[in-house]
């Protein structure tokens, strides 16, 4: 049983005044086979939520805990938290020029396994995976994100998901510039990774429409760098019809 346990982090980030605290006291339990989304206004710090579990050096943990199976995720390296089993689906996935897709995730996968997989069997699950996400063979020729449309840098995304295998993803808006058969096709991606293996999702969104294909668990409202409230599916409804102004009211 994986649990990552979020208890009331705070993070700073360095600016040109000094140090400017974005998350002030998240605290958060995610499960196996559970799947938590994540809605919030712009700037209210969902993005430094994944960079911080991730490790981003521009991010610093002035106090809180972070743990994936009671093991202490701050103490790790970018490296070691990839290792225990933690992935990030970026926001804006970056290019690796002269990296080949193929040559990428079997990297990824020999230093996360700690061994290189099996040539037959590996090039099989590749173009297994590749074919599920509607994506063409020779995507594996091509370099990382360069020149990717906004679905493609996706889809990538969520082959990295499936074929690394990780306990607990963290998705930063993995629904951004998708068009809805795209959006689709990344949302089973989700579900083959959440519901059939049973594994953790942190979901962050702006737009209710993927939770019509992802269903969350469990809908986390983040305003002004904390979880202002939690709830179930309905919280997302919610927030389609009302909006976030009475949590950033209150919030002030
Ligand atoms: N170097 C910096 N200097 C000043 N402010 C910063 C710096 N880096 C991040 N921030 C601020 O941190 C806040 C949180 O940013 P973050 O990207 O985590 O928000 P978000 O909720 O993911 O936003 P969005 O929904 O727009 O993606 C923002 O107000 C941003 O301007």
């Amino acid at each position: 049983m994986s649990t990552l346990e979020i208890n009331d982090l705070h993070v700073s980030v360095e600016t040109e005044d000094g140090p400017k605290e974005i998350l002030k006291g998240v605290t958060l339990s995610i499960k196996d086979g559970e799947t938590h989304a994540i809605m919030g206004p712009n700037g209210s710090g969902k993005s430094t939520l994944a960079y911080s579990i991730a490790g981003h050096p521009k991010y610093t943990v002035t106090s809180g805990t972070v743990h994936l199976d009671g093991e202490d995720v701050l103490e790790m390296s970018v490296d070691e938290r990839a290792r225990a089993g933690l992935f990030l689906a970026m926001q804006y996935p970056v290019e690796v020029p002269g990296v080949s897709v193929s040559n990428f995730l079997r990297t990824a996968k020999t230093a996360i396994d700690g061994e290189a997989p099996k040539l037959r069997t590996w090039v099989k699950d590749v173009n297994a995976t590749l074919e599920k996400l509607d994506l063409d063979a020779s995507f594996g020729t091509r370099s990382v994100n360069e020149g990717f449309s906004g679905g493609e840098k996706k889809r990538h995304e969520i082959a990295q998901l499936e074929l690394l295998n990780p306990k607990v993803a963290v998705l930063d808006e993995t629904d951004s510039g998708l068009d809805i058969d795209a959006l689709k096709v990344v949302s089973e991606g989700v579900n083959r990774f959440s519901e059939a293996k049973d594994k953790g999702v942190l979901l962050i969104t702006h737009y209710t429409r993927i939770l019509r294909y992802i269903k969350p668990d469990f809908v986390h409202v983040f305003v002004a760098g904390k979880v202002a409230e939690s709830g179930g599916p309905e919280l997302a409804d919610e927030l389609e019809a009302n909006g976030y102004d009475k949590y950033v009211k209150a919030a002030v």
